[in-house]
């Protein structure tokens, strides 16, 4: 694991800790299993078949880029986004690196009919609970952060709430390990996402994702993430097979972030 992951997910260890005691474990459950019924998210960026579809994220700050968007209203972008042609949003909850909230999600959730990610580093299924009683249809699952016996019971876990994984890998042994877990225990609840930043260096690529394409037997599934800014990249990945994108900082850097994925999506006038 790189340094800068490890620092995050030492953290976030601690942070579920905190949390873990202001609110029980059991009212997390219950709170999990009074929201409304998650959104299929699998179904909102996968159909129909070979069609472009945007995950368009929601995000204020990173580690490698700071502040990228000082005037930051969550809903407002969300909206933006959806009326200007994304299939599903991210949404970063992480405090402490990208300046995100659990709370935005049910903010967005109440004003825009799109399923909604939480985008997080998730260790423990104590924030799989969290984020389904948050109101989110989907969460994040990094294959760098957890064991292979870790992953396989938060998959199972997420699967029993009814709430898309997106399996997230960053380098090839990862993708190799698993592989074998995406689509289990159920098809259609899954998709792997190859992420095009390199931790080390906290570079963007996207020919990283055609390197590790060549792994992949199922593109059906498969999300380009990182580093993503022009039509002509989504050009590139589309005649790789690959037709599902997760966008932030390049939208996140626009004023006006509809007419940015207009034409990212090369939809504009
Ligand atoms: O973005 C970072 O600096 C970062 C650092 C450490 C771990 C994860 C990080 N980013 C999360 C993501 O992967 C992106 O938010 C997502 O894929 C969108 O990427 P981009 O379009 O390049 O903002």
């Amino acid at each position: 694991m790189s340094d800068m992951l490890s620092q995050i997910v030492n953290d976030k260890r601690l942070e579920v800790e905190t949390t873990r005691r202001s609110r029980p474990l059991e009212d997390v459950k219950a709170a999990a299993q009074d929201a409304a019924p998650p959104r299929n998210f699998f179904a909102a960026v996968t159909r129909p078949k070979g069609k472009l579809r945007v995950i368009a994220e929601v995000k204020k700050a990173s580690p490698s880029a700071g502040v990228i968007r000082e005037d930051f209203d969550p809903v407002a972008i969300a909206r933006a986004y959806h009326e200007n042609g994304a299939a599903a949003l991210s949404c970063l909850t992480d405090e402490k690196y990208f300046q995100g909230k659990l709370e935005y999600i049910q903010q967005i959730k109440k004003v825009v009919p799109l399923p909604v990610l939480r985008k997080d580093f998730i260790v423990d299924p104590y924030q799989i609970y969290e984020a389904r009683a948050a109101g989110a249809d989907a969460i994040l699952l990094i294959a760098e952060c957890l064991g292979e016996a870790q992953m396989i019971d938060l998959l199972i876990l997420a699967t029993e709430l009814k709430l898309t994984a997106l399996v997230e890998v960053h380098d090839y042994e990862s993708l190799i390990q698993v592989q074998s877990h995406v689509g289990f225990p159920h098809p259609g609840y899954q998709l792997l996402g190859i992420n095009n930043r390199n931790l080390k260096t906290m570079t963007t690529d996207i020919g990283h994702t055609m390197e590790l394409l060549k792994e992949v037997p199922n593109t059906d599934i498969l999300v380009s993430e990182s580093g993503i800014r022009t039509n002509e990249d989504i050009q590139r990945l589309a005649e790789a097979g690959v037709h599902r994108v997760l966008v932030g900082e390049h939208l996140m850097r626009q004023p006006d972030v509809g007419e940015a994925l207009r034409e990212l999506i090369g939809e504009s006038a």
